[in-house]
């Protein structure tokens, strides 16, 4: 009876695991045999060699490996359903952003540890906020100007323990790359090329919906108009539905206004204004309400109660809260965020020291965004299996995986998030279920209304059909469906 209560212990905790609930048809078992065969060997290899396992390294080391991973290339092909948390600017792939710096009229200045890039109508309409120089003279003159510039879009280096030695470190070199695209994707024809690229990249790594956080920037053209926050998310809905119609298949997106949390009062009153109005202009666009900056040094959530009172009942808010490795101060925005009825919260990753916030959350269906690159190169972990949400998972607790900036870690898409989540925060008898849980769980937890809702899930239901079918295929599996007894 030992060994009775032992299986049934086991069993106890692998019902309460995200995706236990699910059931998987023929064909999807026979994916999942495929799928767990993969992975396993993955393991095994890790065990043998822990170093070498993925999840135990930097993303910036795991990151060529990983591409060739057959889990890997599974994940990129499943139908992923929505990414629910990322940023404006730090969502297009590096290679994109480099690829944008060769267009006319770029100019550049170095100032301090920045390289601001901005674009000019010619060399006598440059503005005197910086010692602008036309980018294609200085590519021209400067011999390491590629390996120079690629540092400056991205915080990929060979040594990432060395170069960023604590979590501000991380921060400021992180801060400072916002800064220096920011002008450059500001332009207004590239600023919805880059959005459109956005979209671009989550379609072919089978995402079919984005809610999207956007801090709503100054957008200029070349004859000196700057558009106003109103009119940015004009330019975000013209290019979606540009987007929509060269692309059929995709869903849509919708923004999360996430300004700045290192404001004052006033500055929050003039937000609250601007959410007020493009929520007027775009209801079905504007999903809510977030603030963003580096948590431990902005302000917290508590400074603005009363505003944020105020407004509560006509929008959903979309709280970072909990991205830190602190306790007792910074990690309090999750009671706010809690107590202000936030519909998911970002990051999260103090929540287990919160017990009560914890419970709470978990009674009210607030999903938790966890992005594993994210907080392992903004240095909150480094093996993610020792993740906070590898003990949501094994709690049955309501997650979804997201990307927040691949821009700036020299990822794309969601999938290298899926991987690492996969292989860290499941056990090693995590299946398919898991991964079908994450991706329903994306589109459960969107800001979508229920019409469109069960809309997006019934699509996103097809193209796992066909993604199901497909791998049989490839793996020459010839699948028929056996002979029921009738039959015979
Ligand atoms: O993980 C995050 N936590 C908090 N703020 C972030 C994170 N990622 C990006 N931003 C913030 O979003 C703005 C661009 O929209 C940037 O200013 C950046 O600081
Ligand atoms: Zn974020």
């Amino acid at each position: 009876s030992y060994w009775d209560d032992r299986e049934k212990f086991i069993r106890k905790e692998k019902s309460r695991e995200l995706g236990a609930d699910l059931v998987l048809n023929e064909k999807e078992e026979k994916v999942n045999e495929i799928l767990m065969n993969y992975k396993l060997r993955e393991l095994d290899e890790g065990m043998l060699n822990p170093a070498g396992y993925l999840p135990a390294q930097h993303f910036f080391h795991s990151k060529k490996a990983m591409d060739k991973s057959k889990v890997f290339n599974l994940i990129q092909k499943l139908p992923k359903g929505a990414s629910l948390h990322s940023h404006d600017t730090g969502i297009a792939s590096e290679e994109f952003l480099l690829s944008l710096t060769h267009k006319e009229n770029l100019y550049g200045c170095e100032r301090g540890q920045n390289f601001l890039l901005k674009f000019f109508k010619d060399n006598s309409s440059l503005d005197n906020s910086c010692q602008w120089k036309s980018l294609k003279k200085m590519r021209a003159q400067r011999k390491d100007f590629e390996e120079f510039l690629r540092g400056k879009l991205s915080l990929v280096v060979a040594d990432p323990m060395v170069k960023y030695p604590d979590l501000n470190s991380v921060w400021r070199a992180f801060i400072n790359l916002f800064r220096n695209v920011g002008n450059m994707i500001g332009y207004k024809p590239v600023f919805q090329e880059y959005f459109y690229q956005v979209l671009k990249e989550l379609h072919e790594d089978n995402v079919m919906y984005m809610e999207m956080r956007g801090l709503l920037p100054e957008v200029y053209d070349l004859d000196g108009k700057i558009y106003s926050p109103e009119e940015v998310v004009g330019l975000y809905v013209e290019t979606l539905e540009h987007f929509k119609h060269d692309y059929p298949s995709f869903y849509g997106a919708k923004l999360i206004y996430a300004p700045s949390r290192h404001v004052d009062n006033s500055t929050v009153d003039n937000y609250l204004k601007i959410l007020k109005n493009i929520q007027k202009l775009y209801p079905d666009f504007i999903a809510g309400f977030d603030l963003v900056g580096q948590e431990d040094l902005g302000k917290p959530l508590s400074e603005f109660i009363p505003q944020l009172l105020e407004i509560k009942d006509q929008t959903k808010f979309f709280f970072h809260a909990g991205e830190t490795n602190w306790e007792g101060e910074t990690d309090l925005n999750l009671i706010d965020a809690v107590l202000l009825n936030t519909t998911r919260i970002g990051h999260g990753y103090a929540i287990l020291k919160h017990p009560e916030v914890y419970r709470a959350a978990k009674k009210n269906r607030i999903a938790i965004e966890v992005s594993p690159i994210s907080n392992q190169v903004l240095k909150l972990v480094d093996d993610l299996r020792n993740h906070p949400a590898a003990i949501l998972v094994a709690d049955g607790y309501p997650v979804v995986i997201c990307c927040d900036d691949p821009s700036f870690w020299g990822a794309k898409g969601l999938s290298y998030d899926w991987y690492y989540a996969f292989m860290s925060f499941g056990s090693r008898d995590s299946d398919l279920k898991l991964l079908k849980q994450l991706a329903i769980n994306s589109i459960a937890y969107s800001s979508l209304d229920l019409v469109d809702n069960s809309d997006l899930l019934t699509k996103w239901q097809l193209s796992w059909n066909t993604f199901i079918d497909d791998v049989l295929k490839e793996h020459g599996v010839m699948y028929s469906k056996p002979r029921s007894i009738v039959d015979v």
